[in-house]
């Protein structure tokens, strides 16, 4: 059994959003954060028991998933979210001091950053070419330090987090250049496999649906598990397995928390269905929503329909 610490981990290198994402987080409070140069260490980190947790950036109100983030809960060894955070995300435009707007080539920046500053980009700098790294930290350190890509190039700016100018003695060019001003990014905190945290009523849980040999109504058949128990699914993404070519899994987030009768039924359901399902935690929901159940569909519903059928077994 690896040995964990209170230690957490957290996409790095210092001053990214995920660092002032895992800041944020309540159950993190006053714990020690360390830096993950990408979402596969930082998530390998806590396989190996030498973090307790990380916190990782899973998707984006604009640009949708965090591919390295879904991969790791889909292959490898287990890990499991156990808490969400959401936070607003604004993008400035940075250089080495004395460098110029209109001067900008080259520029790096993490692949949702890039998304996201599309239209500025193509307005304010049609010329300039954008590079995609690890982070937006990391992409303002490449260019405070002089770091040259896979080609010798040399990078003129970066786009990241406001703070990360002040961190890396950059200088800010232009602030707020998303594309997008209300955008918001979802981070989680994923963990080892264990009992998740208490039902509040306002939970989510995630999981991912591997299908049995390729079929007509594969998909309409786990569809169905949530449906027919009243769970509604606030996220449903489909991903390549890594084992070939058209094998795909669904990962899911649904309401709900796994000691809700309701979703207990439908992981069972999906359970009867699907070749494997990956349980990936239930969690408190960040936006606090509790939505209505619908009826015929609450616990004491479940439970009671369950006493009725077994009255007639034992009679
Ligand atoms: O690169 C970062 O700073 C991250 O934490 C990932 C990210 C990138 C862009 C928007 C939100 C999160």
């Amino acid at each position: 059994m690896p040995v964990t610490s209170g230690r957490y981990g957290y996409l790095g290198p210092e001053a990214t959003f995920t660092e002032a994402a895992a800041r944020r987080l309540p159950l993190l409070l006053g714990a020690e954060l360390e830096p993950f140069a990408t979402v596969h260490a930082a998530i390998d980190a806590v396989r190996a028991g030498e973090v307790a947790g990380s916190v990782v950036p899973l998707e984006n109100s604009v640009e949708g998933s965090v591919n390295a983030t879904l991969d790791e809960l889909i292959r490898g060894e287990p890990v499991t979210i156990t808490a969400e955070l959401l936070l607003p995300v604004t993008f400035t435009l940075m250089a080495r001091p004395g460098v110029e707007l209109a001067s900008i080539r080259r520029v790096i920046t993490h692949p949702v950053a890039e998304a996201q500053c599309r239209t500025w980009m193509n307005k304010t700098l049609p010329e300039a070419t954008v590079s995609l790294g690890s982070s937006t930290a990391a992409a303002a350190e490449a260019v405070a330090r002089g770091v040259t890509g896979p080609a010798g190039e040399v990078y003129d700016a970066a786009i990241a987090a406001p703070i990360a100018a002040d961190h890396y003695g950059l200088t800010p060019l232009a602030g707020d250049i998303g594309d997008d001003k209300d955008a918001v990014t979802r981070f989680v905190l994923v963990t080892q496999p264990g009992r998740p945290p208490r039902g509040t009523g306002s939970d989510k849980t995630s999981l991912v649906a591997y299908i049995r040999d390729d079929h007509p109504g594969a998909l309409l058949e786990i569809l169905e598990q949530f449906s027919t128990r009243g769970v509604n699914l606030t996220r449903i993404e489909s991903r390549p397995t890594g084992n070939g070519m058209g094998r795909y899994c669904f990962v899911m987030d649904a309401e709900g928390h796994l000691t809700d009768e309701r979703v207990g039924e439908a992981l069972m359901g999906l359970r009867r269905v699907c070749g494997d399902v990956r349980f990936l935690g239930s969690y408190p929901r960040a936006d606090g929503i509790r939505p209505p159940v619908g009826r015929g569909m609450s616990n004491d519903d479940f439970r009671d329909a369950a006493a009725w059928l077994d009255s007639l077994r034992h009679a």
